[in-house]
């Protein structure tokens, strides 16, 4: 008979052969004290905790309790009793993309977007113009911040120099084609990133697959790409495009993409160029509990090197509307047990990281909100618009309102706090005092930001 008080996996994943397998020579209970103490934990450690004991079928929910009540205790040592969230926008600016990742339903194939076509285009394409006048209007709400991730368009080079050895490379392998082929013309990425730094807005863009992408066909080093966007505007680098950071998950979901060791050499770049950068960990879909350990031992290393991450945020594979599921590699995403772990493990692992971020994108109001119990201390972003989520059959909507935040803050004891991107800027909101709106962004009054 099943047991109820056990979690069952979400995925099917005797279906895959994996290398890496969430066996250990340790044990729960010594993993538990070991998190508890503050110790640093091992690969095997973070196994236990993340399985709830590898001796064990399924997730045992007594356990599982233990390890979020760890994780909670350690959030409230090491950053308190606040949760912070920032006034963003977030705006792609082209679905253009030939990756082929098999979890993304955000992209559409770029010859749709070529004059030739004539069929509908379901996506979009946003010239550095619009760019700036879409930023240019969510500055007048009050944000701080611009979010700005995109597919990898074809005629996207880096600047000018970039776009005149792309035009003039004999390769065919470099995913290039000319603007001049194309309905409408995306700029440079350096010419975006000038169009998006409206007043002192802080612009949050270019992952490292987009950096990739503006480096391709050259011999220049991530620092270049890096130093020249930020020369162009740039504030901070999104880790996102991390997925797994196993190799041979990264085979499996999206083998169109740099593999891990790259990644990791383009967040360095980022941070030696002097740019803060944030990490994050898709999970949920093929992967098992010891890839997503050593993604995490990763993120870890990687922070020992640069002290560059301010926060590190947990993305929930949805599954829905993606070749993913469409093609029955998996049956669905994590489950709510997994989500609560992954949150707990993060706090507990990430020992170097302040600030564990529950994205209500990914898991809506009411469990976003019980994930800041579960070791996490920030809520995300108000973003305004959502596109990448939504396109993969996700339904917590596209925007928060400040008001929202505060009474949802309040309501679980916990004091509402407006930050910067960076974290810097901190100001803590008195739920007496309506009416909510931000005082960080250039233009930011104190009105609401959404009515
Ligand atoms: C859509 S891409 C856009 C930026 C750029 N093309 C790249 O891959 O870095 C941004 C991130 O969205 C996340 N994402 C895409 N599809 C998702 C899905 N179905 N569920 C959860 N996260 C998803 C992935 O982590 C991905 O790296
Ligand atoms: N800025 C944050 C976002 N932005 C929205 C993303 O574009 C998208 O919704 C999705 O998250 C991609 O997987 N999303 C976050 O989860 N957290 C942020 O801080
Ligand atoms: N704030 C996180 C979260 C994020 C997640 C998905 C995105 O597409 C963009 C941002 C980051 O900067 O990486
Ligand atoms: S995740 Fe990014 S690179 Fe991959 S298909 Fe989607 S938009 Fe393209």
């Amino acid at each position: 008979m099943a047991d109820a008080s056990r979690g069952g996996p979400n995925v099917p994943r005797e279906r895959y052969d994996w290398e890496l397998r969430p066996e250990t020579g340790q044990s729960f209970e010594n993993a538990l004290t070991k998190a508890r103490s503050g110790d640093r934990l091992t690969v095997d450690d973070g196994i236990e905790l993340l399985t709830t004991g590898t001796d064990t079928p399924g997730i045992d929910r007594e356990r599982k309790e233990l390890v979020l009540e760890a994780a909670d205790r350690r959030r409230a040592e090491v950053v308190g009793d606040e949760v912070t969230f920032v006034a963003n926008l977030n705006n792609n600016v082209t679905t253009a993309c030939n990756t082929g990742c098999l979890f993304c339903n955000f992209k559409d194939r770029s010859d749709q977007f070529l004059t030739e076509n004539e069929a509908d285009n379901p996506g979009f394409t946003k010239t550095p113009a619009e760019s700036r006048e879409i930023v240019a209007d969510a500055i007048e709400t009050g944000i701080y911040e611009v979010t700005s991730v995109s597919g990898l368009h074809p005629a996207l080079a880096l600047d000018e120099e970039h776009r005149e050895l792309l035009e003039t490379s004999d390769r065919g392998d470099l995913n290039y084609k000319s603007p001049a082929r194309y309905e409408t013309d995306p700029g440079t990425y350096c010419e975006q990133m000038r169009a998006m730094s409206v007043e002192d807005i802080h612009l949050h863009s270019m992952t490292p697959e987009e950096a990739y992408h503006a480096r391709r066909g050259t011999d220049w080093s991530y620092e270049t790409v890096y130093g020249r966007l930020a020369a162009a505007g740039l504030d901070s680098a999104p880790g996102t495009a991390a997925e797994i950071l196993v190799d041979e998950v990264r085979e499996v979901i999206c083998p169109g993409k740099i593999r891990s060791d790259e990644w990791v050499e383009a967040m360095e770049a980022a941070a030696a160029v002097g740019l803060p950068t944030t990490a994050t960990i898709m999970y949920g879909h093929v992967e098992n509990e010891a890839h997503r350990i050593h993604h995490l031992d990763t993120i870890r290393d990687l922070q020992e090197r640069t002290g560059a991450i301010t926060e590190f945020v947990p993305l929930s594979f949805v599954h829905h509307d993606t070749p993913l599921h469409d093609r029955g590699m998996v049956d669905g995403g994590a489950s709510r047990d997994e989500d609560e772990l992954m949150i707990a493990v993060s706090r507990l692992f990430l020992d170097n990281i302040e600030h564990i971020q529950s994205s209500w994108v990914k898991y809506g109001d009411e469990q976003g909100l019980k994930m800041l119990s579960c070791g996490a201390d920030d809520f995300m972003g108000t973003i305004l618009s959502e596109e990448i989520t939504k396109r993969a059959g996700g339904t917590f909507g596209e925007a928060r309102s400040f008001e929202e935040y505060v009474e949802m803050i309040s309501a679980i004891g916990r004091t509402p706090v407006e930050r910067s991107t960076d974290y810097e800027q901190r100001r803590r909101i008195d739920p007496e005092e309506p009416p909510f709106g931000p005082r960080l962004g250039p233009r930011a009054d104190g009105s609401p930001l959404v009515e």
